[in-house]
């Protein structure tokens, strides 16, 4: 974690809490979090599009600190798209942030290089962030690839994005094989992953940008592992699943797994 960068804390929900859950989840979340917390780390929640709107009217109406964002965003603007759901919308319902190319719709949803850059591409249309997920399965891994095939996502995806639109981008390294397992990545190889976006994003980019993107790790990410993984010098938060769905858990990540916020 670097001093120059806010450490950014994501729960992702995928398919789990209907709106009613979500309003429960969030008010818990608001209730246990303090001001201190939220100076020393952004924390964002990303529900189904479903809870999106009673999310933002909790948000609005009690001018809660968390942020929040959606799961994915349709390459298309808007018209005959059946079951997509636009920038536009996401905009409009206050949405901060926009996964792109989270491993489990580039497994389940065939969503490959070119689509994952076309979504990043609707996210900074609409004004939104794009949490660009990349990250190798476990036989890239076992075979000593995990930098190439990771880098070689991050260029797709970010082909045709221009200087002032990198500098916002939020980039989480989720290996596959960490991703609901339980097998966390160790600090070190967070570390290497992240360590080579960042220089990948100076020759890119420039340094600047470099400096200035937040890159977080993902898979298996628990109160009793972030402290390690934070410690790294270019890990600045977490993409969080499971344990986002626990109140307590997740604002013990917000805190580093640390005791008192
Ligand atoms: O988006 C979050 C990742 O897929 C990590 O999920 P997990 O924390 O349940 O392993």
């Amino acid at each position: 974690m670097s001093t120059a960068r806010k450490p950014l804390m994501a729960g992702n929900w995928k398919m789990n809490l209907n709106h009613l859950e979500a309003i429960a989840l969030v008010q818990k979340l608001a209730f246990t979090l303090t001001d201190k917390d939220f100076d020393r780390a952004d924390a964002a929640v990303l529900p189904p599009f479903t809870d999106l709107r009673s999310v933002q009217t909790l948000v609005d109406g009690d001018k809660l600190r968390i942020l929040y964002g959606a799961q994915d965003v349709s390459e298309h603007d808007g018209g005959a798209y059946t079951g997509e759901v636009s920038g536009t919308m996401l905009a409009k319902l206050g949405c901060t942030f926009v996964l792109a190319g989270h491993s489990e719709r580039r497994q389940y949803h065939r969503e490959d290089d070119q689509l994952v850059n076309a979504k990043v591409q609707a996210a900074y249309r609409h004004g939104l962030t794009p949490i660009l997920c990349v990250g190798e399965g476990l036989p890239v891994r076992q075979a000593g690839g995990q930098v190439a095939y990771t880098l070689s996502q991050l260029d797709a995806a970010l082909n045709g994005v221009k200087t002032d639109q990198a500098k916002s981008i939020v980039v989480a390294y989720e290996p596959v094989w960490a991703i609901g397992t339980g097998e966390v990545a160790t600090p070190d190889d967070a570390q290497e992953v992240c360590g080579a976006i960042r220089t990948r994003l100076a020759e890119l980019y420039d340094t600047e940008v470099a400096a200035a993107v937040r890159i977080l790790y993902g898979g298996s990410v628990k109160s009793g592992n972030i402290a390690g993984i934070m410690a790294q010098p270019d890990v600045d938060g977490a993409l969080v699943g499971g344990a986002s769905l626990d109140p307590a858990e997740f604002v013990k990540i917000c805190r580093f797994g640390e005791m008192s916020g």
